[in-house]
């Protein structure tokens, strides 16, 4: 039987990556993306804006729903200042198999937890189950539909604290209109776009920025 595209992606790094090194992992699957095949990583473009939240932020505790090939991961944990975490939720068991070798390959698997299941069931355990308190950072990326949930569960599980980052991808295509319209219009987060492109294209997409008021 043939190979997935997950799994055509990770033989790209490890073929044109070099262990231990993050950077190495993040160009070549954006090489592989750009001349070989698309596959649904935040990219390049999307990507720079991403770091500098990240940089911004500098977050001692970081979320991120949806770890697909653990793209994005690599980009957030490159980043982490000494000492912080990155927990990445991942529904998908096939995309969890590649993942946790692409972080591995990087060399981040020290700051990245990857917790495989539906993030609606796993967010209401996070302070008990991974001794969270609050999130600094939280990157949304994984299926439309769940963003908006997904943020009202954070809210009521008392994991976002005055001044925590939501950043949210894919806000324009495939869009979510929803939770553009709650984060846009809640007294409680003021919000930013960011106007950019889809991954690997000249289509438009952005990310939006919404800093939680507590
Ligand atoms: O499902 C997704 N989860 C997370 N990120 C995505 C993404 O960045 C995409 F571009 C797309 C996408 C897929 C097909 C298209 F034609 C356009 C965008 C999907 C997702
Ligand atoms: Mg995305």
């Amino acid at each position: 039987t043939g190979s997935t595209r997950p799994q055509r992606l990770l033989k790209a790094v490890q073929k044109n990556a070099s262990r231990g090194d993050p950077q190495s992992v993040i160009s070549a699957i954006d090489r592989f993306c750009h001349s070989s095949e698309w596959a649904m990583n935040v990219g390049d473009e999307k990507g720079v804006i991403l770091d500098s939240v990240v940089c911004e932020v500098s977050p001692g505790c970081a979320l991120e729903l949806g770890t697909y090939c653990g793209y994005s991961t690599v980009r957030i944990g490159r980043l982490l200042p000494p000492g912080a975490k990155l927990i990445t939720l991942e529904f998908n068991p096939d995309y969890a198999k590649v993942a946790r070798q692409v972080i591995d390959f990087a060399g981040l698997q020290e700051k990245v937890l990857l917790v495989e299941g539906p993030s609606g069931d796993l967010i209401p355990k996070m302070k008990e189950q991974y001794g969270i308190t609050t999130f600094d950072l939280v990157f949304l990326d994984h299926w439309k539909d769940r963003y908006l949930p997904d943020t009202k569960l954070l809210e009521e599980c008392g994991l976002l604290r005055k001044g925590s980052i939501l950043l949210a991808d894919n806000v324009i295509c495939p869009g979510t209109p929803d939770y553009l319209a709650y984060v846009r219009s809640s007294p409680r987060y003021e919000s930013k776009y960011f106007k950019s492109h889809l991954e690997y294209t000249k289509v438009e997409d952005g990310l939006e920025k919404s800093i939680f008021l507590g």
